[in-house]
C-alpha cells in the first residue's frame, strides 16, 4: 500500500501542491506530535501571533511549502488549506463532494453517533431543522434572564472572594467554565450546574481520550480490545448517557415550557412534506452531549480570551464600560432589547474571535474525486481548513494582523471567508447566536462592576485542546468600581 501514498504525492506535486515527504505507515504524524510537544513545552511571549504555538505544523510547513500544502495522517493525505476562495467553495458545496470526517469507533464517544456534529445527509437535515427551531433569535432572547441570573450568581461569589478588599485575583478560565456550565444546564434542561456537573466531569475525561484517539492512527478492530483506555471510554459513555437519561426523565416533563431546549428536542415538528417528525431517545441523548460540550467549552474559552485581552488593553476596557453605562446604566441588569446597541462590545468580541478562535480548524473529507479551484483532490483525502491562519493572514488583515484592534470591524470585510469563527454555509455553528448573546451579557455585567488588569502571575500559553485555551490559566486582578 506504500505505492498509493507515493502515487498521490506525485499527483499533488504535479499540480504544484507540495509538502513534507510521506513516511511509510505513520505518515507525518510523529513529526506533528513532536512539533506540538515542543511548542507546548515553553511559555510564550505575550503577543498574539499564535499560529506557531497553536498549529506549529502549519506554521513551519506553510513557510516551506506555501499556504496550501499536503501532509500525511497514516496512509491518508491531508491537505491544509488557507485560501478563502477554496474554503468558501468547500463549505458551500451542495453537490455532496465533501463530508465531515467520520468519527472513528474510538472518537465517537464524545459527541455520540446521533448528534448533529457527526451526522450527514437526510439524518443531518432532520436534526438541523429541529435544532434551528430551538436556537432561533426569539428563543435565545428568552434565555436572557437565565443568563443574567447565572452571571449574577457568579459575581456574588466573586464578592465573597473579594471580602471587602479593594482588589482580588481570580483564574477566570475556571470561573467561566463553571458559569457556562450553569448557563447551558439552565437553558437546555431548566436545571442547574450542580445537576449537570456529573456529565461535565465525565465529558472532561472523555475529551482526553478523544484527543488521544484523534492523534493516533486507528487500527481496525482495535475498538473491541479491552485496553485500559477503551474500558474507560465505554464506562464514561455509559455513565454519561445514563446521567443524561435521568436528567431527561426529570426535566423532560416540562413539555409546555417552550424555552427549554430539551422539551423542544422532544416535541414533534412538521417536516417540509407536512409530516410529523420526532427525535428518538438516543438521538436526544446525543444532542444533549453535543450541547453540553459545544455549549460550554467554546463559549467559556471565548470569554476567557475577551477578559485577558481587555485586561491588557485598558483603553478598550474603558470604551466598553462607557458603552455599558450608556446603554444599561451603571447598575441596571441588561435586557435583550438593547443588546444590539453594544457596538464596541460587538467589535471586541469579534476581534477576540479573530485572534483567538475557539475552533481553530474545520475539517472535511472528499467523498469522491473532486476539482477544487485548479486542484484535483482524490477521493477520501482529508481537508484541514485553517481558519486560524486566515484570521492571522497579513495579506488579508494588513501588517497589524496580530494586533488587538477592534476598530478594524468598523470596515466591511472584502471576503466573506476571511472571518469564519463559526464556520460557513449549511453547517455553520447552530449555537452561534446563543454563544454571542452569552458572551456579551456576561462581559457587560462584569465590566459594569469591576475594572481589571493582568496578574503578574499570568503566563501566556495559548494551547489547542479540542478548543483554544490558556495552558496556564487566566489570572486577572479585579478592582471593584464604586457605583
Ligand atoms: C464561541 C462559541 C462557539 C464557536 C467558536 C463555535 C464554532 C463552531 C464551528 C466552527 C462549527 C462548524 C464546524 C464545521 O463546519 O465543521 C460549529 C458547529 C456547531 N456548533 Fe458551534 N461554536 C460555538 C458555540 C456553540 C454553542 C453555544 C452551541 C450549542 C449549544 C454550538 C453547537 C454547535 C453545533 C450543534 C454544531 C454542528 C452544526 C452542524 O453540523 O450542522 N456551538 N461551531
Amino acid at each position: 500500500t506504500i505505492w498509493v501514498p507515493l502515487r498521490t504525492q506525485t499527483h499533488f506535486q504535479k499540480q504544484g501542491l507540495r509538502g513534507p515527504a510521506y513516511r511509510p505507515v505513520v505518515g507525518t504524524s510523529a513529526e506533528i506530535r513532536r512539533m506540538f510537544a515542543e511548542a507546548l513545552s515553553k511559555p510564550f511571549p505575550f503577543h498574539h501571533n499564535i499560529v506557531q504555538r497553536v498549529a506549529p505544523f502549519y506554521h513551519q510547513w506553510s513557510v516551506m511549502y506555501g499556504k496550501n500544502f499536503v501532509y500525511w495522517f497514516g496512509l491518508k493525505p491531508r491537505v491544509a488549506i488557507s485560501d478563502p476562495d477554496m474554503i468558501k467553495e468547500i463549505l458551500f458545496n451542495s453537490g455532496g463532494s465533501f463530508r465531515k470526517i467520520p468519527f472513528t469507533p474510538l472518537t465517537k464517544y464524545l459527541l455520540g453517533d446521533w448528534g448533529l456534529v457527526g451526522l450527514e445527509g437526510d439524518k443531518w437535515a432532520f436534526h438541523r431543522r429541529i435544532v434551528n427551531q430551538a436556537f432561533n433569535m426569539e428563543r435565545v432572547k428568552s434565555w436572557v434572564p437565565e443568563i443574567v441570573e447565572s452571571t449574577m450568581k457568579m459575581l456574588e461569589k466573586w464578592e465573597d472572594v473579594r471580602g471587602g478588599r479593594e482588589e482580588f485575583e481570580l483564574d477566570v478560565h475556571k470561573e467561566l467554565h463553571l458559569l457556562l456550565g450553569d448557563v447551558i444546564s439552565r437553558t437546555a434542561f431548566g436545571s442547574c450546574f450542580e445537576e449537570g456537573k456529573h456529565v461535565f466531569d465525565l465529558q472532561e475525561q472523555q475529551m482526553h481520550l478523544f484527543t488521544k484517539a484523534a492523534r493516533s492512527i486507528y487500527i481496525p478492530g482495535f475498538r473491541f480490545l479491552p485496553t485500559k483506555s477503551n474500558r474507560e471510554r465505554w464506562r464514561l459513555d455509559k455513565e454519561s448517557s445514563e446521567s443524561i437519561r435521568t436528567l431527561i426523565a426529570k426535566n423532560g416533563k416540562n413539555k409546555g415550557d417552550s424555552r427549554n431546549l430539551l422539551s423542544l428536542l422532544m416535541t414533534p415538528y412538521k417536516n417540509p412534506d407536512g409530516e410529523d417528525e420526532k427525535l428518538g431517545i438516543q438521538e436526544v441523548i446525543d444532542e444533549c452531549k453535543t450541547f453540553y460540550f459545544a455549549g460550554k467549552e467554546t463559549t467559556a474559552n471565548l470569554l476567557t480570551w475577551v477578559l485577558l485581552l481587555l485586561a491588557q488593553h485598558p483603553e478598550w476596557q474603558s470604551k466598553a464600560r462607557e458603552e455599558v453605562f450608556r446603554v444599561f446604566g451603571d447598575n441596571q441588569l441588561p435586557v435583550a432589547e438593547n443588546l444590539n446597541d453594544l457596538k464596541n462590545i460587538t467589535m471586541i468580541v469579534n476581534e477576540t474571535l479573530r485572534l483567538y478562535p475557539p475552533a481553530t480548524m474545520i475539517t472535511r473529507q472528499a467523498t469522491k474525486k473532486v476539482k477544487l479551484g485548479s486542484l484535483e483532490i482524490p477521493a477520501d483525502a482529508q481537508l484541514y481548513l485553517m481558519l486560524i491562519a486566515i484570521h492571522h493572514d497579513t495579506e488579508i488583515w494588513g501588517e497589524d494582523a496580530h494586533e488587538f484592534n477592534p476598530s478594524r470591524f468598523l470596515e466591511s470585510r472584502r471576503h466573506s471567508a476571511s472571518f469564519i469563527p463559526f464556520g460557513l454555509g449549511p453547517r455553520i455553528c447552530a449555537g452561534q447566536t446563543s454563544a454571542v448573546v452569552e458572551a456579551k451579557l456576561a462581559l457587560a455585567l462584569i465590566i459594569q462592576r469591576y475594572s481589571f488588569r493582568m496578574s503578574p502571575t499570568y503566563v501566556h500559553g495559548p494551547m489547542l485542546f479540542l478548543t483554544l485555551q490558556p495552558q496556564y490559566g487566566a489570572q486577572i486582578i479585579f478592582t471593584k468600581i464604586a457605583n
